[in-house]
């Protein structure tokens, strides 16, 4: 099965694990991040011979060199052709053209209509892989801003290996995200709904993670991108988008509607594999934090502002821990100081010479409430185009940003997710697909708890049958 690929936490404190272990793990021990000891290389001459493959095709090629040595190469390939296989485009993630230089990556063709099935649908069959040959049970739990929570409920609600407990909070998700996560109906789900902000939410996930009895005692794992497995596939679509548009030969970019910097990580990565990607622009609602930080070099948490772009209202980004610790050439010791710093004081400094390091592979903008909607409206005028807001505010960024060769934007949802900004901006309602025909009439199902960590702990552990059973299955 080839050699064992080890990976490293950005803290530095954390005991380096294979590829199952922290596909199990989520955080790891030290609160910091996984990423791979080295990173994996595809030649030019790999890249080229992508366009125009099935996705699954690249999407093994792709991903084979991160799961090496623990999961077999027909294991692997089943698990890809079965998670890509419940997409709606036979494409998978197909391009539109929206201007001269500027394509739209449709991400949203999967069963929750967002970017994040790209990856659940994957992550999923892996746990439930690795669980079943280790004979253990999971705890999985997932803060969301909307669409991890659907995505994640919808890949686990068939996992006879997990229970799943997903914090959303109260009345800050659309009403479309909000059914996909309450109306599912099996028994291993629980959508619990947090007084507070993503970032409560987040910080509650991230507490859970820290307290290493409540961790062993569930077998707790996660599902946000803190889990590395959730940046690995989602480096793949990079690598399909650049090859059909005729990389390496030609200078591509990419435009990410960016909230946790998962989905801009994936492409930074995809970039350290090889992949010439020329720049990579995060683009922010009002919450702006990174394109603040990319300007004056501070990190500063402000509060979260409610926007029509609402899986975006984060301020604690948290794979920018991931890109400090590359940036940095992976000082562990700077890593833990600036996370302590924004743990204690809500904010941190970069030093000069990682700002000038991000700086040199990123660009940052913000589209403000206005400019996301007369996005939404321009494009539908003159391209007859519904963009959902979260990519409408990418669109608006690149456009602001200058840059050569073609733009690729990631069109991270379906307009139908957020259909009352979507309509108010454009005039059209945009309709759901059949397949969520009946969405809005199935009966909710979903617990209030406060903003509480203790609270929300005994909620898990009440209801996992990892706790009240021991892991071993
Ligand atoms: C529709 C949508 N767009 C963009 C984002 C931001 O992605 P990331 O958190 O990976 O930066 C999210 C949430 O993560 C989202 O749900
Ligand atoms: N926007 C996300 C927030 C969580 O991000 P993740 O990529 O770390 O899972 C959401 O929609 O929930």
């Amino acid at each position: 099965m080839g050699v064992i690929v080890r990976y490293v936490s950005s803290r530095g404190q954390a005991p380096r694990l294979g590829f199952a272990d922290v596909l199990l793990a989520g955080l790891a021990s030290d609160g910091g991040l996984y990423v791979p000891e080295t990173w994996p290389t595809i030649s030019a001459a790999t890249v080229e011979g992508f366009a125009g493959k099935p996705y699954a095709d690249v999407a093994f090629a792709v991903l084979k060199p991160f799961v090496g040595g623990e999961i077999s190469d027909a294991d692997l390939r089943r698990m890809v052709d079965e998670a890509y296989a419940t997409f709606r485009h036979p494409a998978v993630a197909p391009l539109v053209q929206t201007d001269a230089d500027t394509y739209v990556l449709e991400l949203f063709h999967g069963p929750t209509l967002a970017f994040k099935d790209v990856a659940m649908q994957l992550l999923a069959r892996l746990m439930d892989h690795v669980l079943t040959e280790r004979g253990q049970r999971a705890t999985i739990v997932g803060a969301t801003s909307g669409d991890t929570g659907g995505a994640a409920i919808a890949a686990f609600a068939q996992s006879a290996r997990t229970d799943i407990f997903i914090l959303f909070p109260k009345g800050r998700v659309s009403p479309v995200q909000q059914r996909q996560m309450t109306g599912h109906g099996a028994a291993n789900v629980h959508a619990l709904a947090v007084e507070g902000t993503f970032d409560d939410c987040q910080a509650l996930v991230k507490s859970m993670f820290n307290d290493a009895a409540f961790r062993r005692d569930t077998a707790l794992s996660g599902v946000n991108s803190i889990n590395w497995a959730r940046i690995m596939a989602q480096i793949v679509y990079y690598f399909t988008a650049a090859a059909s548009l005729g990389a390496p030969a030609r200078k591509i970019s990419f435009t990410v509607p960016t909230g946790n910097f998962g989905d801009i990580f994936a492409g930074y990565a995809a970039k350290r594999m090889g992949l010439p990607i020329d720049r990579l622009v995060i683009a922010t609602n009002a919450n702006d934090i990174l394109a603040r930080t990319l300007a004056d070099g501070v990190y500063e948490t402000l509060g979260v502002h409610p926007t029509t772009s609402p899986s975006m209202d984060i301020q604690v980004s948290s794979n920018f821990e991931r890109l400090l610790f590359e940036a940095s050439g992976r000082d562990a010791a700077l890593v833990t100081r600036l996370m302590q710093s924004l743990s204690q004081s809500g904010r941190f400094t970069l030093p000069d010479g990682v700002l000038a390091a991000i700086r040199a592979e990123f660009d940052a903008g913000r589209a403000d409430e206005a400019a996301t909607a007369e996005t939404i409206r321009t494009v539908n005028d003159t391209r007859a185009y519904l963009l959902d807001p979260h990519t409408a505010v990418a669109v608006y960024v690149a456009g602001a940003t200058p840059h050569d060769g073609v733009m690729v934007v990631l069109g991270t949802a379906h307009p139908a997710k957020f259909p009352d900004a979507v309509e108010a901006a454009s005039g059209i309602r945009p309709v759901l697909p059949p397949t969520h025909a009946d969405l809005m009439e199935r009966p909710e199902v979903f617990t209030v708890l406060g903003n509480d960590a203790a609270a929300i702990k005994s909620f898990i552990a009440g209801h996992s049958r990892a706790a009240t059973t021991g892991v071993a299955a």
